[in-house]
């Protein structure tokens, strides 16, 4: 996404000074390059190792937790409260965490999250999150900042500790940060306060209800995905969709039903190529699909028939149809799109969605993230959008049919 921004920024002038003062990256990137100047290469603890780690201190502590718990609890509430000792955790509200604790529990659980950081600590291994901590206290003790000013956009996925660096990152005054975000397209994370987070955005924000992207028919037929979702404005109010609108019309949206995924991916190479032949250049059809393994098999069905096709994941050919996962869709656009595999075993995806009975709020907030992702991803579209699925239809779509 960024280098779709910086693309686009191209947009706006040619002036390679301006250009050059302009610094377009994801925000992990800035905290690798601030804590990696200070502390060298990084090593980047793996999510299997990060899991075997909580595993071997949930037996030797004899708990009742799971790994996903103690991870969450971690990164969620004692990195996301920048909290920084014992009685800072025992005294840490952790709204939207599904298992209430008593004294005892928590004790427990701040002895296995100290254990965790000592481990960390001892090894010398980082997580993202980790980086971003440690970059926003670096810039907040220095005097000099990176950034004269700050552009954030998707700011609805950002978790407090990449805030905090962002905060950090620029002086306080006029312009220091302009947040652009839409939380109905949080894909990743939990809800976040800017105002906990003293980011002050009351009376200061504007809502944009015209979607100049895509058509009413497409609009209409996206937000109903939504339709009775609570979604946040960030500011610990609730954000609304009324009056969200688009002034261009075509045709409503199409969705199809196949018996098998080869039929699906037999009848996605057919309508790309009724795309094709209508003039629209390839670069401008998208497709997208839950998993990575449904984009392989996508470009594979596409390739089969002389469709150039590639994945997201690579930097493409400019003559190429553009595959890929709903995650790397957010922020991009296209003329078409085609939203496959959108069927009752794809979405939600099950080993994305953390079980009930190991946490309610999790789980919950899984889901939703969920249902925001096909949302994200048929909302690409301008002009054209289709969405198949092979079996019975994603309990996302059901009310739509
Ligand atoms: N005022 C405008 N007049 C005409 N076209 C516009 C205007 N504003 C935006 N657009 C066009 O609408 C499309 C979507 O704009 P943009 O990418 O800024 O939206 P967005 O809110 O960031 O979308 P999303 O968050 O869903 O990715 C782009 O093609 C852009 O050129």
């Amino acid at each position: 996404m960024s280098s779709s921004l910086e693309e686009n920024l191209k947009l706006l002038t040619s002036d390679e000074e301006v250009l050059g003062r302009i610094d377009v990256r994801h925000v992990d990137q800035v905290a690798y390059q601030v804590v990696s100047q200070k502390h060298g290469r990084l090593a980047i603890l793996q999510s299997a190792e990060e899991k075997s780690i909580w595993k071997r201190i949930i037996s030797r502590l004899e708990l009742s937790f799971t790994e996903t718990f103690l991870a969450t609890e971690w990164r969620d509430v004692v990195l996301g409260q920048a909290v920084a000792d014992a009685d800072g955790y025992l005294a840490a509200k952790r709204p939207g965490r599904g298992r209430a604790l008593g004294h005892l529990q928590k004790a427990q659980v701040w002895q296995a999250i100290d254990e965790f950081t000592s481990e960390l600590a001892s090894r010398k291994l980082w997580t993202y999150d980790s980086i971003c901590v440690e970059a926003a206290r670096i810039l907040a003790e220095s005097p000099s900042k990176p950034y004269g000013h700050v552009v954030v956009d998707e700011a609805q996925d950002l978790h407090p500790v990449r805030w905090r660096l962002l905060r950090a990152a620029v002086s306080e005054g006029p312009d220091d940060l302009f947040i652009a975000g839409d939380t109905h397209q949080r894909i990743y994370g939990a809800t976040v306060s800017l105002r906990s987070l003293g980011i002050r955005v009351a009376g200061r924000s504007s809502r944009l209800t015209i979607n100049y992207r895509t058509t009413a028919e497409i609009l209409g037929w996206s937000l109903g995905l939504l339709a009775g979702q609570r979604v946040d404005d960030m500011d610990e109010g609730l954000e609304s969709l009324s009056g969200c609108r688009s002034d261009v019309h075509g045709s409503p949206p199409r969705t199809a039903a196949y018996a098998t995924k080869a039929r699906e991916m037999d009848e996605l190479a057919a309508r790309v190529r009724t795309w094709l032949d209508s003039g629209v250049a390839p670069a401008e059809v998208g497709v997208a699909a839950r998993s990575n393994t449904l984009v392989d098999d996508a470009v594979t069905a596409l390739r089969r028939v002389g469709i150039a096709a590639g994945s997201l994941a690579q930097v493409l050919p400019g003559d190429a149809v553009r595959v890929g996962t709903m995650h790397r869709m957010k922020g991009l656009e296209f003329r078409c799109v085609a939203v496959i595999g959108a069927g009752e075993h794809q979405m939600p995806m099950a080993g994305a969605v953390t079980p009930v009975e190991e946490d309610k709020s999790l789980h919950a907030a899984d889901l939703q993230r969920e249902r925001c992702l096909i949302f994200v991803a048929c909302t690409r579209a301008r002009e054209d959008l289709h969405v198949s699925w092979h079996g019975n239809p994603s309990p996302y779509l059901t009310p739509l049919l």
